[in-house]
C-alpha cells in the first residue's frame, strides 16, 4: 500500500500528518504506525495524525504517539492539524473539530500561527514538591533547579512509570521561572518515552499551574520549550480554568509518499 503524508512541525513536536477522509488507513495497525513514525526506518516524528471525516464538524482528530498506540491529546498535533486541514481546503481561518477529549475551537493567521482552545481544566492537584492535571493528556508539573542541563529523561521516565500514575503513566514537565509570566520547560513524553521538543498540553498544563501555585499572577503566559515560544492564555475561577488557548507557530516540513 502506499500512502501519501505530510510532515508538519509546532515548536519542533513533529508529526506525520494523513488524510484518511477516505477511510482506508489501516487504524488498529500498531506496528505500521511505529515504523512510519521511527526516524531510522520510517518517516521520523513524535506521533501520527489521521484527518477523518465528521458530520457534525469540520473534522475529527485522530492522535497516535510514536510507539503506535493511539493516545490522548496532543496540544501541538491539534495546531499542526489545522493548519493542514487549511492547506487541504477542509477550512480557511476557522475550525471546529473533535478529539479524543471533545470539541475544540481554532483560528489561523496567514502567517501560521494557530491559536487551539483546550479543554478546561476543572481539577488541579497540588501536592508538595509537583502539581498534576488533565488538560486532554495527564501532566505532572515540577519546578527544578539547572534545567539546561538536567536529565529529563532519566528522572522524567522514572517518574512517568512510578507507583504514583499507575499502568497509565503520565508526561513529565519540568520547569524554570525565568520572569514574572514566563517560564522554560522540558518535557518528557509518555508513547515517546523521551523528551520531545515542546509539548502543547505539556506547556498548558505548566501555565496553569504555575498560576495555581501563585508563581505567576498572569493569565497569559509565554512558555519557552526547546523548540520555540508558545503562549498560553486562561481565564479561570479558583482552581477552574475556562477559555484556555495555546497558540503559536505550525508549519509545513515536506510531503512524500511511502510504501508499505
Ligand atoms: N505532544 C503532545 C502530547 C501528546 C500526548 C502524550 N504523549 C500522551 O500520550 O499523553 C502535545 O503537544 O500535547
Amino acid at each position: 500500500m502506499q500512502y501519501t503524508f505530510y510532515k508538519y512541525q509546532g515548536t519542533g513536536n513533529d508529526f506525520v500528518m494523513i488524510d484518511n477522509r477516505n477511510n482506508l488507513f489501516p487504524k488498529n495497525d500498531t506496528k505500521l504506525v511505529a515504523r512510519l513514525c521511527d526516524r531510522k526506518f520510517g518517516i521520523g516524528a513524535d506521533g501520527l495524525i489521521l484527518l477523518e471525516n465528521d458530520k457534525d464538524v469540520d473534522f475529527r482528530m485522530v492522535y497516535y504517539n510514536s510507539d503506535g498506540n493511539e493516545s490522548s491529546m496532543c496540544g501541538n498535533g491539534g495546531r499542526c492539524l489545522v493548519a493542514f486541514a487549511k492547506m487541504l481546503g477542509v477550512i480557511d481561518d476557522e475550525a471546529n473539530f473533535i478529539a479524543t477529549d471533545g470539541l475544540h475551537y481554532a483560528t489561523v493567521n496567514d502567517k501560521g500561527i494557530v491559536s487551539l482552545q483546550m479543554k478546561d481544566v476543572n481539577s488541579v492537584s497540588i501536592y508538595e514538591h509537583y502539581v498534576f492535571m488533565d488538560t486532554g493528556s495527564p501532566h505532572h508539573v515540577e519546578i527544578v533547579e539547572g534545567l539546561d542541563t538536567f536529565d529529563v529523561k532519566k528522572v522524567g521516565s522514572s517518574i512517568r512509570y512510578s507507583g504514583l500514575y499507575g499502568d497509565k503513566g503520565s508526561n513529565v514537565n519540568f520547569v524554570s521561572p525565568v520572569g514574572e509570566n514566563t517560564f522554560d520547560v522540558r518535557t518528557y513524553e509518555r508513547g515517546v518515552e523521551d523528551e520531545t521538543l515542546s509539548c502543547g498540553t505539556g506547556v498548558t498544563a505548566v501555565a496553569i499551574a504555575m498560576n495555581v501555585t501563585g508563581k505567576t499572577n498572569a493569565n497569559e503566559v509565554t512558555l519557552n520549550t526547546q523548540g520555540g515560544e508558545l503562549k498560553v492564555s486562561f481565564k479561570h475561577e479558583g482552581d477552574r480554568f475556562n477559555d484556555v488557548f495555546l497558540t503559536g507557530p505550525a508549519t509545513f516540513v515536506f510531503k512524500g509518499e511511502i510504501e508499505w
